[in-house]
């Protein structure tokens, strides 16, 4: 057994001997609960209640009488105080019967409104969004403008919304993107979920459009439970398969002409570590959820947008 086991073991055992010990709040829970129900401290009898019990035999009592009166044995009053005494005792004991009502904490169990039940801003009748995943490289970009041409998607991708943001003038995010990007990093998801969540508000109320291609997001899970809570619910994923050896190729050849900080070799391998480390991850959530259509994204442009077509024609009609 290591040093570092019997250590942690230790301390697990140290704490189920002392499970109160290390938890005072627990304490004061269980010690209110065990209070017996409508028995107040002062309607118990004294002798119950620990007071000092009268030393009746000496006679120091109401009375005053004393071994040398009349009755050595005051057999009334001695009765009386058993009586009483049992009857105390009786009900103590009845009252610890019965079953120990739960004790309510109403500031912890708030009553549950219609109004605390998070809804996405879009719900599943009023827009249809598709995810689209996939390395960097894989095509997603180059696939989204031909579904735009053909089929009149409105394509949302994630990356260019953030570089519009990071050259925006003004913004308070501007150098954070910047560093992100070229750091191959996810950058944190509240900007890109506000960035997509107004880029679909606008679409929908310049051109009326409902149907999104959300392109390279969500890259990291904590994306995907924050879009599908607060924006929309995804239909599914369409997801580009591509080795790294062609995705590489595909960049460096884009990075002669595309200007992006990221399209460099050493952004290129960070971006490719990440995609494999957080955004991987997504993927197989929404595959466990068999909402993943996985297209072989190592053939030619054409190749690869006819799989597309067919593919999601048939996951649209089903
Ligand atoms: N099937 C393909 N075969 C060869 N080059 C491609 C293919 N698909 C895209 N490209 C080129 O590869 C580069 C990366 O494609 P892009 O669509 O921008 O990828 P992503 O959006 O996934 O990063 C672009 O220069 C694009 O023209
Ligand atoms: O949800 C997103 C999408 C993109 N990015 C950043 O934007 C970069 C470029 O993403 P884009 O989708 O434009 O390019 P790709 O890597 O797919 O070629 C990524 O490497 C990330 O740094 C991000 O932080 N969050």
């Amino acid at each position: 057994m290591s040093s570092a086991f019997r250590s942690i073991s230790g301390r697990i055992v140290s704490n189920l001997q002392h499970p109160i010990r290390n938890c005072p709040a627990a304490l004061t829970r269980l010690h209110l609960r065990f209070q017996p129900r409508n028995v107040q401290p002062s309607s118990i009898p004294s002798a119950f209640r620990g007071a000092p019990a009268r030393n009746y035999a000496t006679g120091s009592g109401k009375g005053g009488e004393t071994a040398g009166s009349k009755n050595p044995f005051p057999i009334i009053p001695l009765l009386a105080i058993l009586a009483a005494g049992s009857g105390g005792f009786y009900f103590l004991v009845q009252s610890r019967k019965e079953p120990m009502p739960a004790i309510e904490e109403p500031s912890r169990k708030p009553r549950l409104t219609a109004g605390d039940v998070k809804k996405p801003a879009f719900g599943p009748g009023e827009v249809s969004v598709i995810f689209i995943l996939g390395g960097p490289g894989a095509g997603k970009g180059t696939q989204c403008q031909n579904l735009v041409r053909d089929y009149g998607f409105v394509h949302l991708s994630a990356g260019d919304l953030l570089r519009a943001e990071q050259n925006r003038e003004g913004s308070e995010f501007g150098e954070l993107i910047k560093t992100y990007i070229r750091e191959g990093k996810i950058v944190p998801m509240e900007v890109t979920v506000a960035l997509l969540e107004n880029a679909m508000r606008d679409a929908i109320a310049a051109q009326q459009k409902t149907m999104f291609l959300i392109d390279g997001f969500p890259r990291q899970m904590d994306q995907a439970l924050k879009f599908e809570e607060e924006v929309s619910e995804s239909r599914f994923t369409l997801f580009f398969e591509c080795s790294e050896d062609t995705m590489l190729q595909r960049l460096l050849k884009r990075g002669e002409t595309s200007g992006r900080i990221d399209d460099n070799i050493e952004s290129i391998k960070k971006r490719f570590h990440t995609f494999q480390v957080t955004s991987m991850p997504v993927v197989d959530y929404y595959d466990k959820k068999g909402k993943v259509v996985r297209i072989d994204a190592s053939s030619t442009r054409e190749g690869v947008y006819s799989q597309v077509q067919k593919q999601l024609i048939d996951k649209l009609k089903a």
